[in-house]
């Protein structure tokens, strides 16, 4: 099988998410060319035709026109699958790839077995298989599912696309920073954070009276800053932050993917669970099944007499 993985880049960087793309592609057994609108200074790193298009001529973000880059690609290589990151990059692009091709769409996808995607469904809940029914697929990898065993290798065949004009209807103006957090977790050392399961708003005292036991940070999964028990800045995972503190503690945390992507590679992970069963336990160090209202306050007392606070 074939796929034309389509690698991201930002202000001058190639993005990691490139390199999830690459693992995707070898987990399959797929032969992987590549494209990109990037720069000679950023080339990914892996052996197979990279066909690149200069970003200072074809805008970093311009769908329109890397669509017509990318079906001249296709036309050329002829790939099954067109992959893509499920980024805002790949939301924009893929489905107008899917429509140009009259091919299948996947979204979002998870993992890959005997000819079909297996996706999320009923916001993370469930899990669907998909098998598509046109031979060529557009797909879009979710955030975190897929990655290379060790450092990527390899020096790329370059293929350099020329633009001939660009595709009217959209101009490429430049990035504008987000807000800057109020709270900067990358930096902390040890992070308690409040899932759902913490029930309610007034239960995030609990949590942070244990944060500052331990001297720590309060974060949360994306369900508690839906409900704005807590500010966005506190939010860990895919489109919160990505953390890695020497101690993370998950209070009512399941463990969906695309918080697992932002706290993953924490030191030591101590999760609070009342379900022996949470995808949280496949990365804790130490799973405690109990209920987090019984343990969390009897913890922070714990900590407090032997900190002598
Ligand atoms: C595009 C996209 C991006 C996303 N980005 C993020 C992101 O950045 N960060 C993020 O967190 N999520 C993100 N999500 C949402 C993610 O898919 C999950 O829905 C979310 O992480 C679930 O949060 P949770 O674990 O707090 O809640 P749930 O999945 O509802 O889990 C609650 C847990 O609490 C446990 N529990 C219940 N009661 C108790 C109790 N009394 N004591 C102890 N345990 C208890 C339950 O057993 C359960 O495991 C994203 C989703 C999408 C589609």
């Amino acid at each position: 099988m074939k796929a034309l993985l389509v690698g991201e880049y930002r202000d001058g960087k190639l993005l990691g998410s490139t390199y999830e793309l690459l693992a995707f592609a070898r987990k399959i057994g797929a032969q992987a060319a590549m494209f990109l609108v990037g720069s000679e200074a950023a080339l990914p790193r892996f052996d197979g035709p990279l066909y690149l298009a200069e970003a200072k001529a074809a805008g970093e973000f311009n769908p329109a026109l890397h669509k017509q880059l990318l079906l001249q690609v296709i036309e050329q290589e002829q790939p099954e699958l067109i992959v893509l990151a499920h980024s805002s990059y790949g939301w924009d692009l893929a489905p107008r790839l899917a429509l140009a091709l009259k091919c299948a769409q996947a979204s979002e996808v998870l993992d890959y077995a005997e000819g079909a995607f297996v996706v999320p469904a009923c916001n993370a809940k469930l899990r669907r298989t998909l098998k598509p029914a046109s031979a060529r697929t557009v797909v879009t990898l979710q955030a975190g599912a897929f990655s290379l065993p060790g450092e990527p290798a390899g020096t790329p065949e370059v293929k350099p696309l020329s633009i001939q004009a660009a595709a009217g209807g959209l101009e490429f103006v430049g990035y504008e920073a987000a807000q800057k957090a109020a709270v900067d977790l990358t930096r902390a050392e040890i992070i308690v954070s409040a899932g759902r399961g913490i029930g309610k708003k007034e239960n995030v005292e609990m949590i942070a009276a244990l944060a500052k036991a331990l001297g720590g940070e309060l974060g949360a999964s994306r369900p508690v800053v839906d409900a704005e028990w807590l500010d966005h800045s506190r939010q860990v995972g895919t489109t919160g932050q990505t953390v890695a503190p020497r101690l993370y503690v998950a209070c009512g945390i399941s463990g969906a993917i695309q918080h697992l992507a932002g706290m993953k590679k924490s030191g030591f992970i101590l999760a609070v669970n009342t379900d022996k069963e949470a995808p949280i336990g496949e990365v804790a160090d130490v799973l405690v099944v109990a209920d987090l209202k019984q343990f969390v306050p009897a913890l922070t007392e714990r900590v407090k007499a032997l900190r002598g606070a």
